[in-house]
């Protein structure tokens, strides 16, 4: 079989498209624009591209968006003052406080710190348990965008085996659990896991989410699979490529999501997605 590629960069262009018409409605009604709060604390070079983006990607949706930046060198209680004072602001429908935080700040403490009502990245607890046990919540945007991604190519998760290979809080663990909700057959794969190779030929749908460069070959994949690919990692060249040999892939899965424009423009569109779900939220109404 030759896989076909998901278009992530082409979706995510559809679905920031969708929410545009839905903050011009919401404007319309309500006289009221969402506004997303973007922090970033210090002058990591990856995150001020990834904040650009995302400002990029608000503002081209009709989404106000409130920058924040503040220095390497600021105190973990300036930024839960800062976190605080987002929260107590109406203006404010989502606050996304760009990860890594410096090392003298704790991201657990600013994260649960963040209004679950705001909490656009679906990080807090609060959403996390919400996912556990099935009730509606912020879904974190990685995930979510998968998910869409799914659908776009009318694959149904039901009964079907899906293997997801990473455990992270903000990745694999959320991804096995709205598989489950979607009636797969959930497996996490980890890096303690034996013959991974053999766990991954199980799987009718494999996630990887493990920030190793193109660890995954033809070998781990049945035929007809579907591969997803959360990886952004630098090959041996130092070019941006994913978790996923997607040249060996390709001649044995159904579909392969590229790196770049697979993955990460998703998340990018379930971000802005959040932010307009959470101002809709404030006028008792609800997406779709
Ligand atoms: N609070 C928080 N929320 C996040 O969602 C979050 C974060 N912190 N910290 C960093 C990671 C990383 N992340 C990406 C989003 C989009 C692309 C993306 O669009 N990538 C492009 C390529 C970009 C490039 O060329 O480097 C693509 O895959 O086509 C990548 C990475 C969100 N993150």
């Amino acid at each position: 079989m030759t896989a076909k590629l998901i278009d992530g960069k082409a979706l995510a262009a559809k679905i920031r498209a969708d929410m545009k018409v839905k903050v011009a409605q919401l404007e319309a009604e309500h006289g009221y624009r969402p506004g997303l709060a973007v922090v970033l604390v210090g002058e990591n070079p990856a995150s001020q591209v990834y904040v650009r983006n995302k400002i990029k990607a608000c503002e081209e949706a009709g989404i106000r968006s409130i920058e924040k930046r503040l220095p390497e060198s600021t105190s973990e209680e300036d930024l839960l003052n800062l976190v605080r004072s987002l929260n107590e602001d109406p203006s404010v429908d989502g606050i996304l406080v760009q990860l890594p935080l410096p090392k003298h700040i704790s991201d657990l403490k600013v994260i649960d710190t963040i209004s679950p009502d705001k909490d656009v990245d679906g990080f807090h607890v609060n959403s996390a348990g919400r996912l556990l046990v099935g009730r509606p919540g912020f879904r974190p945007c990685t995930p979510a965008g998968i998910a869409e991604m799914l659908d776009s190519i009318g694959f149904d998760c039901s009964g079907k085996r899906a293997v997801v290979v990473g455990r992270s809080n903000i990745v694999g663990k959320p991804m096995a659990l709205m598989l489950l909700e979607r009636n797969a057959t959930v497996t996490i794969a980890h890096s303690r896991t034996k013959d991974l190779p053999a766990v991954c030929r199980e799987a009718d749908l494999l996630v990887v989410a493990v920030g190793r460069a193109k660890l995954v070959t033809a070998d781990y994949v049945k035929e007809g699979a579907v591969v997803i690919d959360v990886g952004m990692d630098r090959d041996e060249n130092g070019k941006l490529c994913g978790d996923v040999n997607t040249e060996s892939v390709l001649e044995k899965a159904s579909y392969v999501t590229p790196v770049p424009g697979g993955v990460g423009p998703m998340t990018i569109a379930m971000l802005l997605t959040n932010t307009v779900s959470a101002a809709l939220g404030k006028f008792g109404k609800s997406l779709n």
